[in-house]
């Protein structure tokens, strides 16, 4: 089974502004309200793809039910704990002539509340995949992946991490199955500047060195490259087409990549079924759907 975790589940709300101008009262041209969330979104599109996970983590008031029905509506299972105070954040998305995002704080998480995520957590064993995706919130320890892979150490979970800085370095001696950093932030842990795949590789390489399995590395509009633990580096441009709304593309890199690898169990397939799932997500409003990822991976010749 494939589980995911958020611990910070969002309402996105994506708002269309035609030239929107700070200090003045600004009306939107178009609006979309979709469930959100890093975890979240791979759960979304490991299910567009045909394969079933379980969302896990934190969700609170009428927000956090909103984003169970709307999952529940989607058919993809969640099974989040219910934090007594506060309510599940709503991130705003701007696009106007630049695209500009306000990212909500979320609720009250309590070590009870924590405990209770631990013991669903306990239930993974072998041949599980477990995905933890996005930032933690400030009510929660900053060790809170690391905690939970040490937990997990030894049971044979394939564990995804897509986080950024120290949390991504913090995990690396737990030895991921894959992580998934862009290369913006890749170059943040380094502290350098990285722009081509030729730049990325050895900062890519040295993640792995630090532990990481498989090294995933996303470029937006320039692709991706893969270094996987057999020695192997796949690299590549993303197929083309117009971009509608890049919000999610990385998670669905991540839920392309796990379809590929659980599908086929090859690295190079997993690679571009991830990069084009998502070149997919972020060539359609809503996150990327299977025959969509299939249309660009035959652009490609795959
Ligand atoms: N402009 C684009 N054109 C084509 N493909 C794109 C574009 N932007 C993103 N993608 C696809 O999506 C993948 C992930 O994108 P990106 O590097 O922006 O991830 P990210 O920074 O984790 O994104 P986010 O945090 O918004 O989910 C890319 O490797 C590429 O395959
Ligand atoms: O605040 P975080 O947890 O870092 O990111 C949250 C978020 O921006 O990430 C997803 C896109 O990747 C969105 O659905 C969501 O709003």
């Amino acid at each position: 089974m494939i589980y995911t975790v958020t611990f910070n589940p969002s309402i996105d709300y994506i708002v269309d502004v035609d030239h929107f101008q700070t200090g003045m009262v600004n009306r939107t041209t178009g609006e979309h309200v979709l469930p959100g969330g890093k975890g979240i979104n791979v759960s979304i599109v490991l299910k567009n793809m045909g394969h079933e996970s379980r969302a896990l983590g934190f969700m609170a008031g009428f927000t956090g039910r909103e984003i169970e029905r709307l999952l529940a509506a989607s058919q993809v299972e969640s099974d989040f704990i219910d934090v007594a105070e506060g309510m599940s954040r709503i991130n705003v998305k701007l696009r106007s002539d630049q695209e500009s995002e306000i990212n909500g704080q979320g609720p009250a998480i309590r070590a009870s509340d924590i405990a209770k995520l631990y013991d669903k957590l306990d239930q993974l064993g072998e041949g599980d995949f477990l995905v933890l995706a996005g930032s933690i919130p400030d009510v929660m320890p900053a060790s809170s992946y690391e905690d939970i892979m040490a937990r997990l150490e030894g049971r044979g979970v394939h564990i995804v991490v897509d986080a950024t800085r120290d949390l991504l370095v913090n995990v690396l001696k737990y030895h991921p199955f894959l992580i998934k950093p862009n290369n913006h932030e890749l170059g943040e842990i380094f502290g350098v500047s990285l722009s081509t795949k030729e730049e990325v590789i050895p900062y890519a390489k040295k993640l792995q060195e630090m532990g990481a399995k498989n090294v995933m590395i996303s470029m937006a509009g320039d692709g991706g490259l893969l270094i996987t633990e057999d020695g192997q580096t796949y690299a590549s441009m993303p197929p083309k087409g117009r971009i509608v709304n890049s919000v999610g593309a990385g998670d669905s890199m991540v839920a392309g990549f796990l379809t590929g690898y659980i599908e086929t169990a090859d690295y190079e397939n997993a690679f571009y079924t991830g990069l084009c799932t998502g070149s997919a997500s972020a060539f359609s409003e809503e996150l990327a759907e299977r025959n969509e990822v299939e249309t660009l991976l035959r652009s490609l010749g795959r």
